[in-house]
């Protein structure tokens, strides 16, 4: 099967001019990160603050351009290397950012937030904008009532639906989900990982889900890249990875890293909604 993304040898420096006092110098945040997602898998991405995950994520939804190497969507070949990168390629990655509080603009209410990408990438008229936005408010568990509010209205959950609406308002061949839930509650974590994963079923998404909790990750991978100062140290599947690491850094972090139990947490939940 084709992967939906395949990664070839990503790189991405970035400089940092001189001054008076400071040589200038080069960060090489990635240092050439390949891998591929299949439709309706989920890979995630993992590794401590500074190892490259959110550089590597916004390379993959074409916010930020590589400094070399190769990217394919549906087994074509995407030029990331060149500005301006073309709108049609960008629209078929969407990013979910992990902060609800500072992705939404403030001054808009969800209703031209989600319509906003329609009106930018497609000519569809009004009327079937307004229609697409409602019906996508009720997939992600809101109402039509909350199209025109205001996001300060709204709780840090239900500002992720929004976030997660609007990124799939041009059904987006990948979404990028950069550490989505990290800002959230404990309980209200685990209802948005479930409302993800519905949506991948229903609709039969590829996700990369870049994140630092392994307890989040062994919940919701099919497969794992474990990245250590740019480098991917480790690349499986789940039950591999978590299974049998092999690299001596995914070790440490796995041994380092506190338990938090979400399938208890989702037990709870249902107990809770049918009490
Ligand atoms: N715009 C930038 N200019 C210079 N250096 C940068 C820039 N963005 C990131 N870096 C550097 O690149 C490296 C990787 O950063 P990146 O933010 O991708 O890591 P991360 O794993 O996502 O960390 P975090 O979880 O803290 O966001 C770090 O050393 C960081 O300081």
């Amino acid at each position: 099967m084709t992967p939906v993304l395949e990664a070839r040898n990503l790189k991405r420096d970035y400089h940092i001019p001189g001054s008076l006092l400071k040589k200038a110098k080069t960060v090489h945040a990635v240092k050439g990160v390949s891998f591929k997602v299949e439709q309706g898998k989920t890979l995630s991405i993992v590794g401590e603050s500074g190892c490259g995950k959110s550089t590597l994520a916004r390379m993959v939804t074409m916010i930020d351009p590589v400094t070399s190497g190769e990217m394919l969507i549906d087994g074509q070949k995407v030029d990331i290397v060149a500005e301006p990168l073309s709108s049609d390629m960008r629209s078929k990655v969407q990013i979910v950012f992990q902060n609800p509080y500072g992705s939404l603009n403030p001054r808009k209410k969800i209703g031209d937030i989600l319509t906003e990408p329609l009106i930018i990438n497609t000519k569809i008229p009004a009327a079937e904008r307004r229609d697409r936005a409602m019906a996508m408010l009720k997939k992600v568990g809101l109402e039509e009532k909350h199209y025109s509010r205001y996001p300060h209205m709204f709780s840090g959950g239900q500002r992720q639906r929004v976030a997660i609406a609007r990124a799939l308002m041009l059904n987006p061949r990948l979404l990028v989900l950069d550490e989505p839930v990290s800002a959230l509650d404990l309980s209200v974590q685990a209802q948005v990982l479930n409302l993800l994963a519905d949506l991948q079923e229903e609709f039969h998404l590829t996700y990369v889900f870049i994140s630092h909790d392994l307890s989040v990750v062994r919940h919701i991978s099919d497969d794992v890249m474990v990245m250590y100062f740019g480098e991917a140290v480790e690349y499986g599947s789940r039950d591999q990875v978590f299974g049998d690491p092999q690299h001596s850094y995914t070790k440490t972090l796995f041994a380092a890293t506190p338990r938090v139990d979400v399938e208890a947490i989702k037990a709870r939940l249902e107990r809770r909604k049918r009490a």
